[in-house]
């Protein structure tokens, strides 16, 4: 395999890569083996707010937003084509830095492409308003504008294409973008950036700034500037950047958690049902958001289903993450490796049964927690209600529609849902009774760009994807022009008024 050589990563402000203001960098691990891969610049409220300043400049006087469609569209295809061409080392630095197995991280690395091509047809398509004619009078039609500098925050689960999912409609709509992509995994955010300069955009339309959530996150969440967020990551740092955005008021799109349902009845295509839930919540190292985390399996194929998601299980095969035959590798982090491991306890004491798989003696050195499985489980266990975010899934038994629809919804997350069965009827009755942003139907995580992505309940405000992004990255303005010969109330010329000015 080719290796691709990882040097300190910078800020990018202004079109230049730059150390941070305060000099000071922290060090970023590998997942694989604990040593340290490289510095990063670390950022401060100082660094936010050069990039605020650079990208309202640039908002303000540079022709990015103003610029015709056409235009911006050459640069948005000119950098889904530069990924594309750098999809290898894409893909490697992205499983360097985030223990995702490489054959998925390619599988990223042609989403993110994708994401900017699909915004570039997106706002082709969508650059229109409505226009309604009232009785002679007016013609009223309304038209979309960017917004301004749009803040992004980013999560390490996956991370480039996440990114690019928002970087791709907050750029082509025309607004100018400071993103803030997690601690723990900056490679590819800084590759990003090495994209965006080689595709020549101009100065400031594009910044980054590396650094922690309670420092550089929260500048840029704080700074009067940036008009709106759009915030990938965990409930309670949602909760925290929509209370820290009221004071300035500013727009928030929230992409937050997961505790997702899959619900197997006994008339299913049981083959299709098992590959689809073993890849839903070991694929991405179960750091997924949308993983079906919880497993509801009705009574009567119980047992014969955990027989054969124990073998699925013990087979997984568990390695380097830059070899391409590995399924699943190691969790981002040792915090994170160490919080996973803590729910096995506690799934322990909590009276479940715990199966997990093989991790070779030869990994030791690594975040690696073997596919576990959490047998004979209840709906009530903190393991069934928490979102774990790792190789984990807790398997439950139901014996009725009813009972399990309760169940489902008996969770504060409401992100994803997945049903099983033949039984069509039955199939749109339940995912139609879930609480849920998305449902799937005799199928894994499927995804159409055209269709709004999110959450309900704990798991997210809004939508991204489709028109949905377009939307929440312009302003709608309403024009009103009068084009006949309309009424308008005669103020100030009234009797007294005309007696009044006799008199003077
Ligand atoms: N619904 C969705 O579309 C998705 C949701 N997620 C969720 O993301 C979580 C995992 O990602 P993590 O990186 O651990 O999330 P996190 O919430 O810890 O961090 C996400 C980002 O927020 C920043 N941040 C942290 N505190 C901040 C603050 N006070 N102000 C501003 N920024 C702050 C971090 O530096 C990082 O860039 C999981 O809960 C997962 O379910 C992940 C992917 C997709
Ligand atoms: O498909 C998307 O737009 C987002 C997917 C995100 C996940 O599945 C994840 O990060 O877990």
């Amino acid at each position: 395999m080719t290796t691709y050589k990882v040097g300190k990563v910078l800020h990018y402000i202004n079109g230049k890569f730059v150390e941070g203001v305060a000099g000071k960098s922290f060090e970023n691990i590998n997942p694989f083996n604990n040593e340290v891969i490289n510095e990063v610049a670390e950022g401060f409220a100082e660094d936010i707010d050069l990039a605020v300043k650079a990208a309202k400049k640039a908002f303000d006087d540079v022709p990015w937003g103003t610029m015709s469609v056409d235009e911006r569209m050459k640069y948005i295809l000119r950098i889904a084509a530069l990924i594309e061409e750098n999809a290898e080392e894409i893909a490697y630095l992205e499983s360097l830095d985030t223990g995702l197995p490489i054959s998925q991280t390619k599988k990223q690395a042609s989403r993110a492409a994708e994401n900017f091509r699909f915004y570039a047809q997106m706002v082709k398509s969508r650059m229109v308003g409505e226009a309604y004619k009232v009785d002679g009078d007016f013609i009223n039609y309304t038209i979309y504008k960017p917004i301004g500098v749009a803040g992004l925050i980013t999560p390490w689960n996956t991370p480039f294409m996440l990114e690019t999912w928002k970087v791709a409609p907050a750029l082509a709509t025309g607004n100018t973008v400071v993103l803030k992509p997690a601690e723990w995994s900056p490679l590819t955010a800084n590759k990003l950036a090495e994209i965006i300069h080689e595709a020549g955009l101009p100065e400031g339309v594009f910044n980054i700034v590396h650094g922690f959530g309670e420092t550089a996150g929260a500048s840029l969440v704080r700074h009067s500037d940036v008009r709106l967020i759009s915030f990938t990551g965990e409930t309670t740092t949602g909760a925290e950047i929509i209370k820290n955005s009221a004071d300035t008021l500013k727009k928030t799109s929230m992409e937050l958690g997961g505790k997702s349902p899959a619900i197997i009845f006994a008339d299913a295509d049981l083959e299709k049902a098992l590959d689809a839930v073993v890849w839903g919540v070991f694929s991405l190292n179960g750091e997924r958001c949308t993983a079906n985390s919880r497993l509801f399996l009705e009574k009567s194929i119980y047992d014969s289903f955990v027989e054969r998601l124990k073998e699925r299980v013990q087979n997984i095969s568990v390695g380097d993450p830059l070899d391409s035959s590995t399924e699943l590798g190691p969790l981002i982090h040792k915090k994170h490796w160490e919080t996973v491991l803590h729910y096995i306890e506690i799934a322990k004491k909590e009276g479940a049964e715990v199966f997990s798989g093989n991790v070779p003696q030869s990994l030791k050195n690594g975040n690696f927690v073997p596919p576990t499985l959490l047998l004979n489980c209840h709906n009530g266990m903190k393991v069934a209600q928490e979102e774990i975010f790792g190789p984990v899934m807790a398997v439950i038994p139901f014996e009725t529609e009813e009972e399990v629809i309760k169940m489902a919804n008996d969770v504060k997350y409401g992100l994803a849902a997945y049903v099983w069965t033949n039984n069509l009827k039955r199939g749109h009755r339940i995912v139609q009774s879930i609480e849920s942003g998305m449902a799937w139907v005799n199928s894994q995580n499927v995804r159409d760009l055209r269709i709004p992505f999110g959450g309900t309940k704990y798991s997210g405000i809004g939508r991204e994807g489709g028109h949905y992004s377009f939307d929440f990255y312009t302003e709608v303005q309403v024009i009103h022009v009068a084009i006949g010969d309309h009424h308008i109330p005669q103020f100030g010329k009234s009797k007294k008024a005309e007696t009044i000015s006799a008199q003077q």
